[in-house]
């Protein structure tokens, strides 16, 4: 069985309860661990029931497994519960009831973590309407579904903290510009919110994982494309983010260590972001330079020698 564990210290989270969208598989799937570890009932949530359901079978004995060993007892009292949801982020009447049956079932939300999301590889030219339309509901109107419903549902009389997974799209996104804009969006929306909420004491931050952190379902929905070989050859690190290193990061946003940090977007990413070069430009000698000289001469487009166009 595999091990979970955590920097942050036993019972941390203790009595907390929180939603991880996509907390079935790879990176939502560590958030919830995590937060399980530390003491808080989780909602994971997605399309996929049948996945989700068996991802949350075996979630529960690999936590009740690493309680039981970490106690020394096999039982504890403040065993954290995990629940499953089918919800498309993209459907709005699908996320109201996503809220509302975990705030009845747990009487509190205290973090959402809005980790749902993805794309398809393709040129911009070739993306479709409706592929276009696909990535910016799941992405960006789907995670402004949730966080409106969080805040309307609960933070706003309650206080909370929101963590927005994004993408590192620093530099543009080129291959997955769709997701790229979807993600500035919601980096900007973080800001929006974190504001806008301050008075209710709700934090909302963000967190754009490198474009390197492996899993078996981020890798399956590229193909046969390897693209995370790709990404680590062009990394400072020449090697692959884990999925823990997120987690990790996502615990520090919803814990008190974080209390004064809102509307931040916290790069974890091995300075990849800094360094990578994402996208080969052919050789290619259409990029003209202006010069005076050319400018200068007669009979050039752009010429003033003479009659002044001032
Ligand atoms: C070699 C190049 C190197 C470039 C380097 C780039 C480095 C990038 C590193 C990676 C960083 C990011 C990693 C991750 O995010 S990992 C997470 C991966 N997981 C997912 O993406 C899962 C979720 N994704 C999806 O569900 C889908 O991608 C989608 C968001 C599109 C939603 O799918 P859904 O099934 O709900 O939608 P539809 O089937 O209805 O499709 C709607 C239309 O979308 C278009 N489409 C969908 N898939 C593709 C495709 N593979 N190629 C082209 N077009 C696609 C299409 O128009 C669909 O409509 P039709 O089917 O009617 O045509
Ligand atoms: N791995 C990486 O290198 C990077 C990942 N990210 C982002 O991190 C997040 C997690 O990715 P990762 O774990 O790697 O990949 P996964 O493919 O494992 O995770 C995507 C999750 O989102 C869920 N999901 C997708 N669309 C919807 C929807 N419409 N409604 C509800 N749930 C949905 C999927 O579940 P289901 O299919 O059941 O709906 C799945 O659990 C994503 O937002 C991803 O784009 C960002 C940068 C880099």
């Amino acid at each position: 069985m595999a091990a979970v564990s955590s920097v942050f210290r036993r019972g941390l989270f203790n009595g907390r309860v929180a939603v991880v969208t996509g907390g079935g598989t790879g990176i939502g799937q560590a958030i919830a661990l995590e937060l399980m570890y530390l003491g808080c009932s989780v909602v994971v949530a997605s399309r996929k029931i049948e996945r989700l359901e068996s991802a949350a079978k075996d979630m529960r004995s690999r936590i009740s497994q690493q309680l039981s060993l970490a106690e020394g007892t096999g039982s504890n009292k403040h065993a954290p519960d995990l629940s499953v949801v089918k919800c498309n982020i993209r459907e709005e009447k699908e996320v109201q009831r996503l809220v509302s049956s975990t705030v009845e079932k747990y009487g509190r939300l205290d973090f959402f973590v809005n980790n749902a999301g993805g794309q398809f590889l393709s040129p911009a030219a070739n993306i479709s309407h409706k592929g276009w339309t696909a990535v910016i509901d799941t992405n960006l109107t789907g995670t402004f579904l949730c966080c409106r419903e969080a805040y309307k549902q609960w933070m706003q009389e309650n206080g909370g903290a929101i963590v927005n997974i994004i993408a590192d799209m620093y530099k543009g996104f080129p291959s997955m510009s769709h997701t790229g804009a979807a993600r500035a969006g919601v980096d900007n929306l973080t800001k929006s919110l974190a504001i806008e909420w301050a008075d209710s004491g709700v934090r909302v931050n963000a967190l754009a994982p490198g474009s390197a952190i492996y899993s078996d379902t981020a890798a399956a929905n590229y193909g046969d494309i390897d693209l995370f070989s790709h990404v680590k050859e062009s990394h400072p690190t020449k090697r692959l983010g884990r999925v823990e290193e997120i987690s990790g990061a996502v615990c520090f946003l919803l814990s008190p260590a974080a209390s004064f940090v809102s509307g931040e977007t916290l790069y974890v990413d091995g300075a990849g972001r800094l360094y990578q070069r994402m996208w080969e430009i052919p050789e290619h000698n259409k990029s003209k330079a202006y010069t005076w000289e050319e400018d200068s001469k007669e009979g050039s487009s752009n010429s003033h020698t003479t009659t002044s166009k001032l």
